[in-house]
């Protein structure tokens, strides 16, 4: 876990969180009282076998899914009683995606992409192209602001996706399988912008991934058994 976490509240706290499916008659218990917290600035895989729940508790830990029962906390905030439009309210604000392929629009260019999600939120043109240009140069992409994404590699498609991931600032980022699309050494890139990035801003993020070798470099591990978040 890195410094400074113990005065601060967890970015995102899931408390005692339930979920299970119907299966016919029977139901399915896939999160059994699981508790997970993320501190700013830390980054813990999220590293679990096919079938456990991981994208159950991404779903969970993203508002993008209310829980069975239990609390999810994001930045102090119980989130469970909440109606849907403020749930996506804080979605929105607090939290950034990333996914194994980068959904990046491809009919605008990659200042325009990362543009987007800020003029949505209403900040002008100006300040987006601002901030646009300053993440996408910091994720090493100065030179490819004004390219499509068909005429971008890869590893700068992602990182793209990741620019436009924290556009918005969020607090979280939740990110499944980023680099799972990328052959190793421009996972390893991706990968390394993005825990720089991690840093860099204090977020807390949340990175689902089968790569071990990546894993390890985060702060910390868990993985899902019996329905629980373990540490690893
Ligand atoms: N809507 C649903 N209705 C019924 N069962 C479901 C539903 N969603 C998921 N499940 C079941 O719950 C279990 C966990 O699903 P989940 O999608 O969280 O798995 P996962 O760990 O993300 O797997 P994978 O890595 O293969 O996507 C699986 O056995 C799945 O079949």
């Amino acid at each position: 876990m890195s410094e400074t976490t113990e005065q601060e509240p967890p970015v995102l706290w899931l408390k005692a969180v339930e979920r299970s499916y119907k299966q016919g008659e029977a139901a399915l218990d896939i999160l059994k009282g699981a508790e997970f917290a993320v501190w700013p600035g830390e980054s813990v895989a999220l590293i679990a076998p096919s079938g456990t729940g991981k994208s159950t508790l991404l779903h969970i830990a993203g508002l993008l899914e209310a829980p069975d029962a239990g609390e999810v906390y994001v930045s102090g905030v119980a989130t469970s009683g909440m109606a849907d439009s403020d749930r996506t309210r804080i979605r929105r604000t607090e939290i950034g995606f990333v996914y194994q392929f980068h959904h990046l629009l491809p009919e605008f260019t990659a200042l325009e992409n990362v543009m987007l999600p800020q003029m949505i939120r209403g900040l002008t043109k100006k300040e987006a192209k601002t901030r646009a240009g300053e993440l996408l140069g910091y994720l090493g992409l100065a030179e490819r602001l004004n390219h499509r994404p068909a005429e971008l590699s890869g590893g700068e498609q992602q990182r793209v996706a990741i620019a436009r991931a924290v556009a918005n600032a969020p607090r979280l980022l939740m990110a499944d399988e980023p680099t799972g699309n990328l052959d190793p050494k421009t996972a390893d890139h991706v990968f390394s912008a993005l825990t720089q990035l991690v840093r860099a801003s204090r977020l807390a993020a949340v990175v689902a991934t089968h790569n071990m070798e990546l894993a390890a470099r985060m702060d910390r591990r868990v993985t899902i058994r019996d329905g629980l978040v373990v540490e690893l």
